[in-house]
């Protein structure tokens, strides 16, 4: 993998931010280490583990409402998601929704709020080949994962292989799940699937929106 942008700071304001969003909007996707502070990552990381000692994740299922499904072929994991309880939940939230300004400002495309969830894959965890935008709704727009793991190593498996677009024969990239590292892409042109975990894997998963309400139709989140 060539393409990572290396970053420093937090502040989205920067070339680096300014950067990825570019990127975003060339390839689809961008990969970006280091986008947001280790301390924030570190406590990311602690959270998700207390959740997971206490019970706190549910089964991830796969798709929305009527079509919820707990679909064990497609996907081995339990989340959870964020309501903003901790000082690092909302610290993480605070910087998505400046992050949501600076694609707005820059991309025009209209996101309208964020939903995210912790994601713990077990040992023998993964994900199918999927599209973050659910089927009949425009709603999921740009996805944004970050990776908790430190010291990951590419031989623990749960790499992200993304295609770099729709097409049968578009080509792949491979991303190791390092602690502190950022992919962002558009959530309806970019198939991925994360290949399957030798080790316990963790991630916050999260999403811009678009306000898809229209007439009688409620769009709730999730
Ligand atoms: O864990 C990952 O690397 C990807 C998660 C994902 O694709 C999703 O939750 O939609
Ligand atoms: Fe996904």
């Amino acid at each position: 993998m060539s393409e990572v942008i290396e970053a420093e700071t937090d502040d989205f304001d920067t070339l680096v931010g300014d950067a990825a969003i570019e990127a975003l909007a060339q390839d689809g996707y961008v990969v970006v280490d280091a986008f947001f502070n280790n301390g924030l990552v570190e406590a990311l990381a602690d959270e998700l583990a207390a959740m997971e000692a206490s019970g706190a994740l549910t089964h991830a299922g796969v798709g929305r409402e009527a079509g919820r499904r707990q679909a064990a072929e497609i996907r081995r994991a339990a989340i959870r998601w964020f309501d903003g309880g901790t000082g690092a939940e909302r610290r993480f939230l605070d910087m998505a929704e400046r992050l949501r300004i600076a694609i707005n400002r820059r991309l025009f495309l209209g996101l309208f709020d964020f939903e995210c969830n912790f994601i713990a894959y077990p040992s023998g965890g993964f994900y199918g080949r999927h599209l973050d935008s659910l089927t009949g709704a425009r709603n999921r727009v740009v996805s944004m994962i970050v990776y908790l793991d430190a010291g990951w190593q590419a031989d623990y498996g749960g790499t992200l292989r993304l295609w770099k677009s729709t097409e049968a024969d578009a080509a792949t990239v491979e991303v190791v799940p390092q602690a502190g590292r950022v992919v962002l892409m558009m959530s309806e042109e970019i198939p991925h699937e994360v290949l399957p975990s030798h080790r316990p894997r963790h991630a916050i998963a999260g999403w811009w929106r678009v306000n898809a309400s229209s007439g009688q139709r409620l769009d709730t989140s999730r």
